[in-house]
């Protein structure tokens, strides 16, 4: 999609709103007109060479008409005008968020949280800024189509030396536009740098100082800031000069036009209100330069802000961005009960007796590195571990089965029915995750366990228990009600994990997805972990990620992976016997805790 043709499909989203807001913009724009022809007025009825006469109270009073109908409509032009920008920007936010959550969780975004807000914030605000301007063009236009008529009819010679300025302008600004361009994806590249430092720096702390990395860390962003500080530079000089330009050409033409005028008036060929009319007008045609030339700068920011954004769509088609949807701006509109149902958790779903992989694969785009060709087959009920060493495919396996990830080829069944949209499906009450890294926020423990689930004693209790921290909680502070800080940083790691056991473990579901979340628990605690899912969910089918041994004694079935494929599968003995990585990973657990 060219930047002109994103234009146009914004202008078209609210066609009626558009073309309201372009004609009380034309009106704001052609009111001047008249003031000018009777100030000429005026000045001829002093010469007696006036046309209308209307005395002088008659043009004090038309003057003030012309200047309340400029006030009324640019009030009204400012409601037309919000209403429609704010509508621009809404829907293009409402297009890009509603695309990022619709990806596969794993693969949401492409840049870091800051750069993502910076994309959401300013390249939005550029492209409205664009199409506003766009009615001010159209408005200008067609005063400058006007007023050229009236003043070619007064004097030709004239009229042309008020052009050429123009002419000259919008050449220059068309030559600089290219390098404009340029300085602007750079100093926005730089800003966002900046803002995506802070967002990285603000998460990372404690990492921070753990590794007394402060002066490089800040070092870092010193540089980031200075980058951004010259390349802000760049794009404001570049900008400001632009502007300079568009200002002084034109006044060069008023000092043009008035030693003209002299010689003509002397002439008898032009009269005084002549005069004052080129005067007038040429102050207005000030105005349609720089704010032709304006448009033109917000146009060519535009199409940076254009690829910015085509670059959160992962290579999905541009025309997204402008698909019109709903605006459900008005309190509670949004409640639909769509929308409720689609947040509702799956009620009852059919008990899980199989749930069979074939052929799965996913490819990282940027690394071409992954899992290959999986099959694999969880039994209702069965407890199934996935074991391999660092980086053999684990994480990948078990986010591309739950549709985080979006499989490159392969087939899911569950009770033998295909699965079409894994994401959608995986989902409580059918299935349950626990991530490899616990996200969590600046909450409660509680709300951080129930994450928009209902607040039921019963079962905060029994997750609480099943995923080992009812000790914890009677020993924080506050229980429940504590709060746990930025990312949960007043927690200890293994707390964490284990909220996030019970996070997952609070939504009853047929399938329980683990990812390594046993790593930093104690074998002890681990043991008991595993131990109370027994008990506790016996018939619940589990999904274990894991290379540690407590684990792996209790599967049913093992899965050893090794470079994004299944190595070998079995019971440990079996394993132990046939599989040389299963042997070094159990032994190597062993060694790991002398
Ligand atoms: N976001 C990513 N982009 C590109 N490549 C990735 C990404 N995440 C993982 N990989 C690569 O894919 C392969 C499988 O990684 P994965 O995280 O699934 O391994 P893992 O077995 O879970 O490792 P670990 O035990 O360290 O969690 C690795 O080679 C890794 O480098």
């Amino acid at each position: 999609m060219t930047t002109f043709q994103f234009l146009v499909r914004l202008i078209t989203f609210r066609p009626l709103l558009y073309t309201a807001n372009a004609l009380a913009w034309t009106v704001i724009y052609l009111i001047p007109i008249a003031p000018g022809l009777i100030t000429q007025q005026f000045f001829d009825s002093l010469t007696g060479e006036d046309t209308l006469k209307a005395g002088t109270w008659g043009i004090i009073a038309l003057l003030l008409a012309a200047a309340l109908a400029r006030v009324v409509m640019i009030y009204v032009g400012c409601i037309t005008d919000v209403e429609f920008r704010f509508r621009v920007a809404m829907i293009l936010r409402r297009n890009l968020l509603g695309h990022v959550l619709k990806q596969p969780g794993a693969r949401a975004i492409p840049v870091s949280p800051g750069e993502a807000i910076s994309y959401f914030r300013d390249d939005v605000d550029q492209t409205e800024e664009a199409i506003s301007w766009s009615v001010d063009v159209f408005g200008l236009t067609c005063f400058a189509i006007v007023s050229s008529y009236i003043l070619l009819k007064i004097d030709v010679q004239m009229t042309l030396l008020v052009f050429v300025p123009l002419i000259l302008v919008v050449t220059v600004a068309q030559l600089a536009t290219s390098r404009l361009q340029k300085y602007r994806a750079a100093s926005r590249e730089s800003t966002a740098r900046v803002t995506g430092a802070i967002s990285e720096m603000f998460g990372n702390v404690q990492a921070i100082q753990v590794a007394g990395a402060e002066d490089r860390v800040i070092e870092r962003f010193r540089r980031f800031g200075e980058t951004r500080r010259k390349t802000m530079l760049k794009d404001k000089l570049l900008g400001e000069a632009l502007d300079a330009v568009f200002t002084n050409a034109v006044n060069l033409g008023i000092g043009l036009i008035l030693l003209l005028a002299g010689t003509k008036m002397r002439g008898g060929g032009f009269t005084v209100g002549d005069f004052s009319l080129f005067v007038y007008y040429l102050t207005f045609v000030t105005q349609v330069i720089s704010n032709v030339g304006k448009f033109m700068t917000y146009f060519k920011q535009m199409s940076v802000a254009l690829a910015r954004m085509l670059e959160m769509l992962q290579g999905a088609p541009a025309r997204i961005l402008t698909r019109k949807a709903a605006l459900p701006l008005r309190k509670g509109a949004g409640q639909t009960a769509e929308a409720r149902d689609d947040a509702a958790p799956i009620e009852a779903p059919e008990p899980l007796r199989s749930l069979e992989v074939t052929g799965l694969s996913y490819r990282y785009p940027d690394t071409g590195r992954g899992i290959e060709d999986i099959s694999l087959r969880l039994a209702g009920g069965s407890f199934t571990v996935v074991t391999g060493a660092i980086g053999a495919g684990k994480t990948t396996l078990v986010r591309a089965l739950l549709g985080l990830l979006p499989m490159d080829e392969g087939t899911i069944a569950w009770n033998g029915r295909p699965v079409e949209d894994p994401a959608a499906f995986f989902a409580p009450a059918r299935s349950a995750y626990a991530a490899q890294i616990p996200r969590l926020y600046s909450d409660t423990l509680r709300n951080n366990i129930l994450l928009g689930q209902e607040n039921d004693k019963g079962k905060i209790g029994r997750a609480v228990h099943d995923a080992v921290m009812e000790y914890d909680v009677a020993h924080l502070q506050q229980g429940l009600e504590t709060v746990v800080g930025p990312r949960g940083v007043k927690l200890s790691g293994g707390q964490m994990q284990r909220t996030a056991a019970a996070r997952m473990l609070v939504r009853e579901a047929e399938l329980y997805v683990f990812d390594d979340v046993s790593s930093a628990l104690d074998v002890e605690t681990e043991a008991k972990l595993w131990d109370r899912l027994f008990e506790s969910r016996g018939d619940a089918t589990c999904l274990v990620v894991s290379h540690r041994r407590t684990a792996l004694a209790h599967a049913d079935r093992i899965v050893v992976m090794k470079d994004g494929r299944i190595e070998d599968e079995g019971t440990v003995e079996q394993l132990l016997a046939s599989s040389e990585t299963f042997r070094e990973l159990w032994y190597g657990d062993e060694r790991g805790k002398e």
